[in-house]
């Protein structure tokens, strides 16, 4: 990344939209010399209320630059993946963070962000491979990559993530813990439609038909976590019995597992994850489960 001589304009209250990493590098560097602090909210684009949820949490930061990140990133789609049929609505998108209130934009093409000579990837370990990295070899590799690219680029304060793509918020943490990222990890509860299902750009792909279906995945869950009292098994059953009904769903999996990923705990908090098919879309969702004891004393969670 080589560094332009001349500072890059930025005006504060409005939106200033970047396309070089050079230049938004100078931009942050320059914020946090006056003593502003810098979040990121990185996307993929194509925002939507979950997206608001994180930059308006961002907003709430004292003394904070926020800005987010748009890109559609190659790396972490497989090639029988929808990478070019992603939606990518960038002017409305830089509609949605000025309204938002966000101060920056980076809109990086990827023969910029990616040398042509690159080589060298984040290894996830061994979380990288289950779940959501068992259907998508590599992509754990590819998300990882970007996040420490951008926090390399931005080195914000603080980044947000949804808890939607549970797994990537728990891999980005463990990133930056096993690392020695500065940047603080924040993660924020899912947005959900007024009938419980998850917002997620690739809502966008179902049909009408799809869409009825869909719901099932959050009713599953719900029914899950309302059987936490009686235990693991329980959980998944009350989930499964609630998909049975909607067998045009395809599941390709359905886990009980610990707040880490790790195996899920007899009684304190868990995470049940699913990801499905609806029709031609594949579509991921969690929520945290009491289990046990835990669930009588009700103890607090993200959700
Ligand atoms: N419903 C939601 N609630 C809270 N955060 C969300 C929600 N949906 C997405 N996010 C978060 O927004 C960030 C950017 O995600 P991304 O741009 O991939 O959107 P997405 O809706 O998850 O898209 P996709 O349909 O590809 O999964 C991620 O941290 C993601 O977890
Ligand atoms: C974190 C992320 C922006 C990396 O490309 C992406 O995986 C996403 O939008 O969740
Ligand atoms: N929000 C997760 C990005 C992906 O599915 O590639």
């Amino acid at each position: 990344m080589t560094t332009p001589k001349t500072a890059p304009k930025f005006t504060r209250g409005g939106l200033n939209s970047y396309h070089r990493a050079a230049d938004l590098r100078r931009v942050t560097t320059a914020l946090r010399r006056v003593g502003h602090q810098v979040a990121l909210v990185p996307t993929m684009g194509a925002l939507h209320a979950g997206h608001r949820e994180l930059l308006r949490r961002a907003k709430r930061l004292p003394n904070t630059v926020v800005g987010a990140s748009i890109f559609v990133n190659p790396l972490q789609f497989g090639a029988d993946e929808d990478f070019d049929a992603y939606p990518r609505p960038l002017e409305r998108d830089l509609e949605v963070l000025a309204e938002a209130r966000a101060e920056f934009a980076f809109t990086p093409v990827a023969a910029d962000l990616y040398g042509e000579n690159a080589q060298v990837t984040v290894h996830p370990g061994p979380l990288g491979d289950e779940l959501e990295g068992a259907s998508r070899p590599g992509h754990f590799a590819g998300v990882l990559t970007v996040v420490a690219k951008l926090f390399h680029i931005v080195r914000p304060d603080y980044a947000f993530f949804g808890e939607k793509d549970y797994q990537q918020l728990v891999l980005i943490k463990k990133m930056v813990a096993d690392l020695d990222f500065e940047t603080r990890v924040i993660g924020v509860p899912t947005v959900r439609e007024a009938d419980g299902m998850a917002l997620s750009s690739r809502n966008a792909y179902l049909s009408g038909t799809d869409r009825t279906d869909a719901v099932v995945l959050s009713q599953a869950l719900t029914a899950g976590a309302h059987a936490g009292r009686e235990g693991a098994e329980a959980v998944l059953a009350a989930a499964r019995a609630t998909l049975a009904a909607v067998p045009q769903v395809d599941v390709d999996y359905l886990e009980l597992r610990g707040n880490d990923l790790g195996p899920a705990p007899v009684d304190g908090e868990a995470r049940l994850l699913i990801a499905a098919r609806v029709g031609r879309t594949r579509l991921i969702d969690n929520v945290s489960v009491l289990l046990g004891a835990a669930a009588e004393h009700g103890m607090p969670t993200g959700e």
